[in-house]
């Protein structure tokens, strides 16, 4: 199979498809019907899937098609519905159904334990926005000068987690619905301070309300953090390569080290675990990961580059590595 076909003129990276095959350019499709979680930061990012695609290939239209999800309704304790997909299971029946053509997943909410639905692919990982979570306290106060007792909402295992290990004398009060809904608790004084993710808020146009960002050595990110991924049925061959246009590499990189971490470990709902894959200036790609018990008392720690080894294979050590330290019995240990 030859991946430079015959006059083809040098490839730009970017032009990369997540399959890394180079293809001539197929027909683009002249509409492109975009499924979406219909949350405003899920359609900030449709927004720029939108901007993106139309700057990429400027006769194409594109319409979104918002479905609500079974983890935008219910707003209790996600382990009890199916858990995990329970943000992206609408998304891909429509996908799917032909009701639309292109899915706008945040890859942090996209199982990594199984495959991704029988008949989709994903298409391109955008590049990433900002990892980090952040706090936001109504105060401006960092998470260091939070006087004991402070209610900080998140329903998060990890960010409960690591929470509890630096910072006890808080009290995490499960908080669940999209990040406007948090915000308005929190103005509702339902908690104090909230956890988020940084790229979140800055989708919804809410940067202004962080009083700390995070670093990852604090808090690390949950895998997939600040990535969105397009989603396509198999088949649509034109749709993919059109699509794979806005596939960025680095992204596409850390993505698969952190997505085959998961897949290895296979955590469940409840089990904290934490992984950040980072390509530096020179092009290498490392990752580190942890695996915490809820109290956060019990922390395994793996990081390792990559060396020669492709992004999956890194994932793949790294999961080994904490499966030698106990990952296991820590994971299956968490009721779930
Ligand atoms: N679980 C909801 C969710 N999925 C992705 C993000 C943030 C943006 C991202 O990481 O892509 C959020 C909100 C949050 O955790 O504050």
């Amino acid at each position: 199979m030859g991946e430079l076909t015959s006059g083809a003129t040098t490839p730009c990276p970017r032009h990369r498809g997540a399959t890394g095959v180079y293809r001539d350019a197929m027909a683009v499709p002249e509409l492109i019907r975009i499924v979406s979680r219909d949350s405003p930061m899920a359609l900030a990012q449709v927004k720029r899937v939108r901007a993106e695609l139309t700057a990429a290939h400027p006769g194409v239209r594109t319409e979104v098609v918002p479905v609500r999800t079974t983890g935008d309704k219910w707003l209790g304790d996600l382990s009890q519905v199916e858990g995990k997909g329970a943000f992206t299971k609408e998304v891909d029946a429509a996908l799917l159904a032909g009701e639309a053509d292109l899915a706008v997943h945040c890859v942090k909410d996209v199982p990594a334990d199984r495959p991704l639905p029988a008949g989709t692919v994903f298409a391109a990982f955008l590049e990433r926005d900002d990892v980090r979570d952040a706090l936001v306290h109504p105060e401006g106060l960092t998470l260091d000068e939070l006087p004991p007792g402070t209610r900080v909402g998140t329903s998060s295992v990890r960010r409960v987690a690591q929470l509890a290990a630096t910072h006890s004398q808080l009290r995490c009060v499960p908080l669940r619905g999209n990040a406007n809904r948090r915000l308005a608790k929190l103005a509702e004084g339902e908690v104090d301070a909230l956890l988020l993710a940084a790229a979140g808020l800055e989708r919804i146009g809410r940067s202004d309300v962080i009083s700390e960002v995070l670093s990852p050595d604090v808090m690390l990110p949950p895998v997939g953090a600040g990535v969105l991924a397009l989603q396509c049925r198999e088949g649509d061959t034109g749709l993919i390569e059109a699509a794979a246009v806005l596939n960025h590499p680095d992204t596409h990189r850390e993505t698969t080290a952190e997505r085959m971490l998961l897949h290895v470990l296979q955590g469940h709902c409840n089990s904290p675990i934490a992984g950040l894959a980072r390509v530096d200036r020179s092009g290498e790609l490392s990752l580190r990961a942890c695996v915490f018990t809820p109290d956060g008392k019990t922390r395994l720690n793996a990081h390792e580059w990559a060396g020669r080894l492709d992004p999956a294979t890194l994932g793949t050590s790294v999961a080994v590595a904490l499966l030698r330290q106990g990952a296991r019995e820590v994971i299956d240990g968490i009721p779930h």
